[in-house]
């Protein structure tokens, strides 16, 4: 259960898999594997996100980063890909989030409201769209048919399409919450159903106390390994991406990226773990990420 789905067998329009492939196979550790480094947390969370760390206040510290640190893609809205992307265009891929909101109105009924479209994305240059869901929110149904529109658009031009797909929302919460295994195996079958080529996911938690409030299905002691392993299988042949979350010591962040990757993931996609740092820290983790990934071609 949970290999790792091989780009051949993905049967995948010709646009879609030459994006794809390059992101894959031609940049990054350039084996089957991904490594993205997002840079929308200025959109999501606000300026604190830059503090610890104010170089990273300038979007040139992460496209720097990324190209420097060998990563797959840089992942950003459409405000720094115009204003900052022009500069390192050819040097690292582009995956161009289409929606995105604030932290500012409460998260009981969250939609990301579409900025931009697949066709900013080509003409920027981008090989991959992303866009974030969020599964059991009350606002889904708009959700749904936002992502369809987005979906079509994406098949048209041949743009892969990565969904952030993030449960949340107060019926999410009464079901033990948003990490739970049950919430993040649901996120991770809903992308694919919709049509995920490349899937976010943040990595389940186990808290049998949480799973109390899940569905009875889900009540029983998991290891964190079948956590991983059941959530990947619910993506199915779509490729799964885990996130790094916030700074914590390199070292613990690498271990858990590298349970993930021996559960069947496709690669990692680390930000603020890498960004709120100095350069060289940055620099060194981002060499570190890359050998682990070396490993699982
Ligand atoms: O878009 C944000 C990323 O998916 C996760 O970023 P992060 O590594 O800073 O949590």
């Amino acid at each position: 259960m949970a290999n790792r789905p091989h780009l051949d067998s993905l049967n995948l329009a010709p646009g879609k898999k030459a994006r794809l492939y390059r992101l894959l196979y031609e940049t990054g550790p350039a084996n089957g594997t991904l490594m993205i480094l997002p840079i929308d947390q200025g959109l999501e969370h606000g300026p604190r996100d830059f503090f610890d760390a104010p170089e990273s206040q300038d979007p040139h510290f992460q496209f720097r980063i990324a190209v420097e640190g060998r990563f797959s893609a840089i992942a950003c809205q459409i405000g720094l890909a115009e204003k900052y992307y022009p500069a390192y265009a050819g040097k690292i891929p582009l995956i161009l989030k289409l929606n995105g909101k604030t932290e500012i109105p409460s998260d009981e009924a969250p939609l990301s409201p579409q900025i931009a479209s697949v066709e900013d994305a080509v003409r920027l240059g981008a090989d991959a769209v992303g866009y974030t869901l969020y599964v059991g929110s009350s606002r889904q149904d708009e959700d749904f048919q936002q992502f369809r529109r987005i979906r079509e658009e994406a098949d048209r031009y041949g743009m892969p399409v990565v969904v952030w797909s993030y449960p949340r929302g107060a019926a999410i919460e009464a079901k033990g919450g948003k990490d739970t295994i049950y919430a993040v195996d649901y996120a991770a079958r809903v992308a694919q159903e919709l049509g995920a080529d490349v899937i976010k996911l943040n990595v389940p938690k186990v808290d049998p106390e949480k799973l109390k409030m899940a569905p009875k299905a889900y009540q029983r002691d998991w290891t964190p390994e079948e956590a991983l392993k059941q959530v990947i299988q619910s993506a199915g042949n779509s490729l799964v991406i885990f996130a790094g979350g916030e700074r914590g010591a390199g070292a613990s962040a690498l271990e858990k990226a590298e349970a993930c990757m021996k559960a069947g993931a496709t690669g990692l996609i680390f930000g603020r773990n890498v960004w709120q740092r100095p350069f060289s820290e940055a620099m060194e983790l981002s060499r570190s990420i890359h050998e682990m990934l070396e490993r699982y071609a």
